[in-house]
């Protein structure tokens, strides 16, 4: 009996094990059977490169994506590149893009860093470059509270009163912009004049972000260190981190060399200790207020609280998360700094665009303004009253003009690259573990069969039958989407409901209060409005490319408008006061 039992025992662990190693070995088989029908599929289509450089020497560092529209339209809507050793995937539809990026989120979430702007100059910690881990992950979840939805919407009395200050100013800068030293080509290609009607709108929109980090507003333009650097910081980013700068970006090897044979690395130090002057000394300056119990609830002060009453110092230095998951110094001060810098240009610069197609487009212009007027009860010779937020369902065109912008002219042209975390397979084509993938937004709002006669400027492409409210039609959902601005996935832009409610405010302020007109061109007798359609001579290059600076006059549009404008402005520095904001800071005030 004994004996029988054993035997039985026996057998039926050698089932077991039988059964076992069948398993392994079917695993197996399907493993290997995809890994190879994987290796059988081929990459998307591509121009041919040669050895080991592939494509880079064919790819304009500077102004890369009509190059890459071509391309699209050779091979259309996945393309692939060789830069040196690295797969680049480009996604050239509405389609392709949603489809894999976010559809397939979980894998195409991570981003293929720059190595000398992100690894070196920002110490591997700049938010929008942070690989789909858990430091990204903790990074964007504080934003939540700073930038997310309800944040947004508590908002809106900042934006509300900003705005009031962006049409004052433009009010009494007038022609300013117009005088000859913005002609200068050497002026137009470089940094923006503080005393160019361009630096009001910039004012505005990192008024707006310095407030949600730091709780602290812009309250001027001229001399002010800490505005121009927030924008030399970024421009100096945008250089750094083009791709194609630095060979040590396309070729890891080179990254091993050591610093005599690698001066890209002291250069990045140095830039790193430039950058965080500024990040660094913020975060210093919301350090003192807490010791001093000045009472801030920005996001920076609300975390470093939250970080002390959690049993942290207030001081963590060092990068990276602490063992229970704090942002350290270095991380929070570039998540602050990257709201601070994603939100300043990309946003002036649409307001910025915005100008130009409606002077490009007089009957445009003309349009908006009677719709906007109708809203705020600007008809038979009354002035109304200043647009709200609550106009924006009476104006369908208006926020139409607005699409047209982004869609016309996106500010991150095309987009922030993204990374494949696995192999993967689109459409019977190869995308290698490792591959770089870029969502092409210019291509893909280029898109003919899209968006016909693309190059135009058309707002009415946006009005639908049911012309009621019209939908922004911007957000993460693949669905009911009309344009790519702000990307796609769980990297999805999270401050794209502040930007619409800037463009919305500030715009609909700008047309109601004033006159804008481009100066008489005394040679042509005619307007000199930028040509729309010259990349070179109208738009930046650059990953994010916006309109270079051109001469507007701003006038009030009537006695009346002025003097709601002049009130406005004024009560808005009561209106600081009280929310323990300062004052803006302007002659004779
Ligand atoms: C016209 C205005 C704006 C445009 C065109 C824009 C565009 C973008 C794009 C394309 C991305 C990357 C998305 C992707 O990887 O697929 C992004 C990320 C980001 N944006 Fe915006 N943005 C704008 C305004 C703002 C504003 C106002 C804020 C803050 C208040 C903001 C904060 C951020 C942050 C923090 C990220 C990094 C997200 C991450 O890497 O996880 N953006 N934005």
């Amino acid at each position: 009996m004994i004996v029988s039992e054993n035997s039985l025992r026996n057998v039926a662990m050698s089932l077991a094990i039988i059964c076992t190693v069948c398993l392994g070995l079917i695993a197996c088989t399907v493993y290997f059977q995809s890994v190879s029908s994987r290796r059988r599929l081929v990459l998307p289509p591509g121009p041919r490169g040669i050895p080991i450089l592939g494509n880079l020497l064919q790819v304009p560092v500077l102004r890369p994506y009509p190059k890459f529209r071509e391309w699209a339209k050779q091979y259309g809507p996945v393309f692939h590149l060789k830069l040196g050793p690295q797969n680049v995937i480009v996604l050239n539809t509405a389609k392709a893009a949603n489809d894999l990026l976010s559809e397939r989120s979980k894998i195409y979430s991570s981003r293929p860093p720059p190595h000398v702007a992100h690894d070196i100059m920002s110490a591997g910690q700049r938010l929008v470059f942070l690989p789909y881990d858990t430091e990204w992950k903790q990074s964007r979840k504080t934003l939540n509270s700073a930038i997310g939805p309800q944040a947004s919407k508590e908002l809106r009395p900042t934006q509300e009163l900003e705005s009031r200050v962006v049409i004052w100013d433009l009010l009494n800068h007038g022609n300013k912009s117009c005088g000859p030293e913005f002609s200068d080509p050497a002026v137009i290609n470089s940094e923006v004049p503080e005393t160019h009607w361009f630096a009001f709108i910039r004012r505005y929109t990192t008024s707006v972000v310095m407030t949600i980090t730091y709780g602290k507003r812009i309250t001027r333009v001229t001399n002010n260190p800490h505005l121009h650097k927030i924008y030399d910081v970024l421009a100096n980013f945008t250089h750094v981190g083009q791709p194609g700068n630095y060979l040590a970006d396309a070729f890891p090897i080179l990254r091993k060399l050591p610093d005599f044979l690698a001066p890209w690395r002291i250069e990045g130090r140095k830039m790193h200790e430039w950058e965080m002057e500024l990040w660094g000394g913020l975060l210093d300056g919301a350090k003192r207020m807490i010791e001093e119990r000045v009472a801030n609830t920005s996001y920076v002060n609300n975390y470093l609280r939250a970080r002390t009453e959690a049993g942290h110092p207030l001081t963590v230095p060092g990068v990276g998360l602490t063992p229970d998951g704090h942002l350290r110094d270095k991380l929070l001060a570039y998540s602050a700094g990257t709201i601070l810098e994603a939100g300043s240009d990309t946003t002036a610069s649409t307001m910025q665009s915005f100008i130009l197609f409606m002077l490009a487009h007089p009957p445009v212009l003309e349009r908006v303004r009677a719709e906007i007027d109708a809203a705020v009860g600007a008809v038979n010779g009354s002035d109304g009253r200043m647009p709200e937020f609550d106009d924006e369902d009476k104006c369908p065109y208006f926020v139409a003009c607005i699409k047209e912008t982004l869609r016309r002219r996106p500010p991150t042209i095309m987009g922030i690259p993204h990374l494949a975390d696995e192999d993967d397979e689109y459409e019977g084509m190869f995308i290698p573990k490792g591959s770089t993938v870029i969502g092409n937004v210019w291509t893909i709002h280029m898109d003919p069969a899209v968006f016909p006669n693309p190059m135009a400027f058309q707002p009415e492409r946006w009005l639908n039958d049911s012309c009621g409210k019209m939908t922004w039609g911007a957000g993460p959902e693949a669905r009911g989407r009309d344009h790519y601005v702000f990307g796609w996935g769980r990297r999805f832009c999270p401050g794209y409901h502040i930007a619409q409610a800037s463009f919305f405010i500030v715009l609909s302020r700008i047309i109601w209060a004033l006159d804008f007109r481009a100066p008489i061109d005394p040679a042509t007798g005619k307007p000199k409005v930028p040509d729309i359609n010259d990349e070179e001579a109208t738009w930046t290059s650059g990953f994010v490319s916006v309109p270079r600076i051109y001469p507007v006059e701003f006038k009030a549009r009537s006695p009346g408008r002025e003097q709601i404008i002049q009130r406005a402005f004024l009560e808005a520095q009561n209106a600081w006061d009280t929310l323990g904001l300062e004052r803006d800071q302007r002659e004779g005030l």
